[in-house]
């Protein structure tokens, strides 16, 4: 049997029908349900549902053989798991962001503050940049209220349509990584169970309808 470990939020929805439309869920996840683990006997799989930032936890563990995570979420954990394809859904970017009109204010400020969910991708953002004085505080959702307050001169965070920077004043300095979800394997399953990993591969991979990027046959 396979684990795999879904994210729970808002890639669960498009996460869940994309597994159904490659035939890989023959089962009704009720979107009012409580329950956390599901069993699809037809395909001998096991599902269970984690907050996005567990799910490569759980991959790296072998507590689940495979997961679906945002690559924004495989960034900041930089954990030991294998990340074998690109599922081309729950699409935005990783974006630094301040007060509308400010930024050459930002630019020439030399301490600065930055709030984030995404501390250590903006901590090696900033040293790529050779920026030497920087404060990152680690906020958990409403990030965009920090530069607002005070609380910080900038944000990194996601943006999908730019609204909700819009709707509070505030725009992209700077456009830093592209994100999707992506399909991580645990590397011991990889090698333990790779029959059973490659045929859901390349499920996927229909499913994408692209080709390559198999299991690699070690
Ligand atoms: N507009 C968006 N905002 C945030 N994440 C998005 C957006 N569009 C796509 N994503 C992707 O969806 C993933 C999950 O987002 P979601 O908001 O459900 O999780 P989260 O904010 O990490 O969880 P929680 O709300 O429990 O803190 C993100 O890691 C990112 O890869
Ligand atoms: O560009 P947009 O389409 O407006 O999407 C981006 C927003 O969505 C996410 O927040 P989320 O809704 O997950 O709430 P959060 O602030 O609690 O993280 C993200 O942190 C941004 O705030």
């Amino acid at each position: 049997m396979i684990t795999i470990a879904l994210p729970k939020g808002r890639l669960a929805q498009e996460t869940a029908d994309f597994f159904e439309k490659c035939g890989l869920l023959n089962i009704k996840m009720e979107e009012d349900s409580r329950k956390l683990i599901f069993i699809d006997e037809v395909n001998n799989l096991r599902i269970i549902l984690v907050k996005p930032f567990d799910v490569p936890t759980y991959v790296e563990y072998g507590a689940a053989d495979m997961g679906v995570v945002g690559k924004d979420v495989i960034m900041e954990k930089n954990v030991n798991i294998f990340e074998i394809l690109d599922m081309g859904i729950g699409r935005c970017f990783l974006a630094l962001a301040g007060v509308k009109g400010k930024k050459e204010d930002f630019i020439r400020k030399k301490d600065k503050v930055i709030a984030t969910k995404y501390p250590e991708v903006t901590r090696e953002y900033f040293e790529k940049i050779n920026h030497q004085s920087l404060k990152v505080i680690r906020l958990n959702g409403s990030v965009e209220l920090a530069p607002l307050l005070g609380l910080a001169d900038g944000i990194v965070d996601v943006v999908e349509t730019g609204r909700t920077l819009k709707e509070n004043g505030l725009e992209v300095y700077e456009k830093l990584f592209d994100i999707s979800a992506r399909l991580i394997i645990n590397r011991a399953s990889l090698k333990m169970k790779k029959d059973l990993i490659n045929d859901i591969v390349e499920r996927i991979e229909r499913g994408l309808e692209i080709e390559g990027a198999i299991c690699p046959k070690s």
